[in-house]
């Protein structure tokens, strides 16, 4: 979907990206993470012209992005920022619909298509006509995302998009994100310096140092796999145990017998959060419920110590 060959870029004689080289597939959730100043956001930008690169070539959809109107390249890619850039002076619905607004679509189209993308993004009907101040930080973060989403875009960039929200709502926001990317199917190419953020949302995690890409591939492999010592220092030797927890699901380590005490876990959950139930709960085996509510098994603590650092089991 997205190809960078060999490509390079300057500012004021220093290097930002170094002959880096990167296949984003479609339909994945693709995440740059690395160092400050590695060069994260100088490469999303790149992928719609924001910033022109110096060598090298970037295709979409098999076509050089040189030879694509750059009109045209933003018109198929959403982007949504940290400081997330909505207009002051326009409710929320005109926010959201400013790019169908220049595609001159219908009110009635525009408005359909608000009230779906504000379902789809968790936002109550209610805040249609409110302006961004009348909205928290992570009302206007959706916001944000549903106005890069409007046009039905065939790739969504994303750069620290939950970079100023507090931890519970960014970590809602995250699972909106794996939601809508799962019901969408869109290519998501999204920067966050953040280890835990790119761990629960990627499916293929980009490591970039100083302009280049230093591993690429899964987390599981990035965790069990490093190339390098740089890689694994960045991971943290002393995380990488809950690291991996997080990568993984309660239903994949069920046991078939059923347990009735306890607050029961839900078998999409990642062991990370049923270690903390345990701890929470101080008690060694826990129900699991599935989708439905149904009972359908139980998860034992020390099933949890047997996570090892090298498998693939059921990530
Ligand atoms: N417009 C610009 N003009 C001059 N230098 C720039 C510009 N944009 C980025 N740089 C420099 O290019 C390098 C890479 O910056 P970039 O923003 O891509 O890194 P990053 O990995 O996204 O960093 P961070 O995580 O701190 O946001 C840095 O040294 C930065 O100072």
């Amino acid at each position: 979907m997205i190809e960078f060959k060999n490509v390079s870029k300057t500012f004021a004689g220093q290097q930002a990206v170094s002959h880096l080289d990167l296949h984003v597939k479609t339909g994945a959730f693709s995440v740059l993470i690395g160092t400050s100043g590695s060069g994260k956001s100088t490469t999303l930008k790149m992928i719609n012209r924001l910033v022109e690169h110096d060598d090298g070539a970037i295709y979409f959809a098999g076509e050089d992005i040189r030879q694509l109107p750059v009109l045209e390249l933003r018109r198929r890619m959403g982007y949504a920022i940290q400081s997330i850039g909505l207009f002051p002076h326009w409710t929320v619905a005109q926010n959201i619909a400013t790019v169908l607004q220049l595609q001159k679509w219908s009110r009635g189209q525009r408005d359909a298509r608000v009230d779906e993308l504000m379902a789809l993004l968790g936002l109550d009907v209610s805040l249609r006509d409110r302006f961004p101040h009348q909205l928290s930080g992570g009302q206007q973060q959706r916001v944000g995302v549903a106005r890069a989403l409007a046009a039905d875009p065939e790739v969504l960039l994303m750069d620290e998009p939950f970079g100023a929200l507090d931890p519970v709502t960014r970590s809602a926001l995250q699972q909106e994100m794996v939601r809508i990317h799962r019901l969408l199917g869109r290519t998501i190419v999204l920067v966050t310096h953040d280890i835990d953020e790119a761990l629960q949302l990627a499916d293929h995690l980009v490591l970039m140092d100083k302009g280049k890409v230093v591993q690429q591939g899964t987390p599981l492999t990035l965790l069990t796999a490093p190339h390098n010592d740089f890689v694994r220092e960045f991971f943290g030797r002393s995380e990488l145990g809950v690291r991996l927890l997080s990568l993984r699901q309660v239903k994949g380590y069920l046991r078939r017998e059923p347990v009735y005490e306890g607050e029961p876990l839900r078998a999409e959950m990642t062991l990370r959060e049923a270690l903390s139930a345990f701890v929470a709960q101080q008690c060694e085996i826990l129900p699991v419920h599935d989708d439905s509510g149904q009972l359908c098994g139980s998860l034992h603590f020390r099933d949890l110590l047997r996570v090892e650092a090298s498998g693939e089991a059921s990530a």
